[in-house]
């Protein structure tokens, strides 16, 4: 063991009796959700041992400095509604900071890495509506310049060491220049973010990127790198992070500065190729398709879209965390309002287990899920969660009622404040909300919608419903 301290011993590799793995799959953006996920299914997958983890944090130290003296090694705390269960997770192998730029650039730079992925929020791929890379965000724009002096200018070897991009995919596509120029050959990028398409867009956004860069590296992104798309699956909320210390202690004899807790529940559905292979997570239970359109549309429409909404309206009826808001009836309607309308949206499913589940897991009162952490960027997840179904049901010639009473909802959030303002739009804006303030939100969220009568008037309708109820 690495270190005993008053309070308890601290966890370490030789501690739990494992070898190190080699360092085989490079992380950005290390959280409790990588750990929750990937983490967890590397750990479980049959050739774990062939597999290790080296985690770069996104934006603080704070990781790196609870993990390191413990070897990396945590406890993941699967709170199910009726007990704990304890697990020490020793995948990850490494822990460093996401601002240590030559360490990330060696890590994916080593012949021996055959994986990225990627847990850095859906901000952090810094992306304009439409997926393209945001030309008018002046941290994309400065790395763009950065990089093209520095990978096509005269001393670039020095060059790739010294710059220091200031966004999660201009430090990837530095990387993976200096894996280009290794000869350390073809890698898979696993962007693990509650995006549509994640790896599409990831794919274009990098493309987008390089083609102002460097034609060299945009032949070689094409020729060598795999951009995997993913549906990824586990509620894992923010925590005090001290208190579970202290109950993982008290159940485990632990002392681990960085527990995670979890929910039983996890899914993680995949598909694309890995050129330099990967672990055999199908053992773990991970699914690997074809086609995952549909697989991301279940979950991002069904779970976060829910979870969108409740954010923003629960709170309005004071909630604070998803488990009350989900048994508030007012709440609840609403949510089976926007399933009947997606799972119309979904007939390749027969969703009567999924929503059972969905429910089941919303409920479970020991996850503390606090609405206010899930409400941020509301417009942007409205847009992606709730606009293409409404949609999907208005081309149907349906009336897209369900989603038009989740979308009253979120109006009523956002006269709140507890969802945020669609950009360029002033609280005066839609302080009386009137018809013309309803109109001004819809058009924000998509101009069809507010060029759609009926879908209008439901959503007048139930308005009125949800600020009487
Ligand atoms: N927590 C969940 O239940 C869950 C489930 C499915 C998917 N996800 C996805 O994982 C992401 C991370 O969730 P988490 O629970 O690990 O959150 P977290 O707050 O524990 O960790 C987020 C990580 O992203 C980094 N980050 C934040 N903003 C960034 C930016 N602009 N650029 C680069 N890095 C940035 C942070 O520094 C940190 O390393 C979510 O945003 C979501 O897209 C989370
Ligand atoms: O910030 P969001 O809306 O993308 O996600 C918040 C939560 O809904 C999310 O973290 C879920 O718990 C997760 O997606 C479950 O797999």
């Amino acid at each position: 063991m690495t270190a005993a301290t008053d309070a308890g011993v601290r966890l370490s590799r030789p501690a739990v009796g494992l070898p190190t793995p080699p360092e085989r799959i490079v992380h950005l953006g290390l959280g409790a959700f990588h750990r929750a996920h990937q983490a967890w299914y590397t750990a479980h997958a049959s050739d774990a041992a062939e597999w290790g983890i080296v985690a770069f944090t996104g934006r603080s130290r704070d990781l790196v400095d609870r993990l390191t003296p413990q070897d990396a090694v945590y406890t993941l705390v699967e709170r199910a509604a009726d007990g704990d269960r304890f697990e020490f997770i020793p995948s990850i192998v490494r822990v460093e900071a996401g601002d240590d730029v030559p360490a990330f650039v060696a890590a994916v730079a080593d012949p021996q890495v055959a994986i990225l992925t990627l847990t850095i929020t859906e901000a952090g791929y810094r992306l304009a509506a439409g997926g393209s890379p945001d030309r008018e965000d002046a941290l994309v724009a400065s790395d763009v310049d950065l990089l093209h002096s520095a990978l096509t200018g005269a001393s670039v070897g020095d060059a790739i060491l010294t710059a220091r991009p200031a966004t999660a995919l201009g430090r990837v596509l530095l990387a993976l220049d200096a894996r280009r120029r290794a000869g350390a050959g073809p890698i898979a990028l696993v962007p693990c973010d509650n995006l549509p398409d994640n790896g599409g867009l990831v794919q274009r956004a990098l493309t987008g990127l390089a083609g102002r860069i460097s034609p060299d590296l945009t032949e070689w992104l094409a020729a060598s790198v795999s951009v995997v798309s993913t549906s990824i699956d586990r509620i894992t909320p923010a925590i005090d992070t001290d208190a579970e210390s202290q109950a993982v202690l008290e159940a485990t004899g632990w002392l681990d500065a960085a527990p995670v807790v979890t929910e039983p529940f996890s899914d993680w559905v995949l598909s694309g190729e890995f050129p330099a292979g990967r672990p055999d997570w199908e053992s773990a239970g991970v699914r690997f398709v074809d086609e995952i359109a549909t697989w991301e549309n279940r979950k991002l429409w069904m779970l976060n879209g829910a979870h969108t909404v409740l954010a923003a309206f629960g709170q309005t009826r004071g909630h604070t965390v998803v488990s009350t808001a989900i048994d508030d009836p007012v709440c609840r309607v609403l949510v089976e309002g926007l399933w009947d309308d997606d799972a119309r949206q979904l007939p390749e499913f027969h969703l009567a287990d999924y929503r059972a589940a969905l429910l089941e897991r919303f409920r479970n009162p020991r996850i503390e899920h606090r609405l206010a952490q899930i409400a941020q960027d509301s417009t942007t997840k409205m847009r992606l969660r709730i606009v293409p179904v409404a949609i999907g049901e208005l081309e149907a010639g349906r009336d897209g009622s369900g989603c038009a009473a989740a979308i009253a909802a979120w109006m009523l959030g956002v006269r709140a404040g507890t969802a945020p303002l669609p950009d360029g739009i002033d609280a005066a804006a839609v302080a009386e909300f009137e018809a013309s303030d309803r109109h001004t939100l819809l058009n924000a969220l998509d101009p069809r919608l507010a060029a759609d009568v009926g879908l209008t008037a439901h959503v007048a309708d139930a308005l009125a419903a949800l600020e009487t109820s």
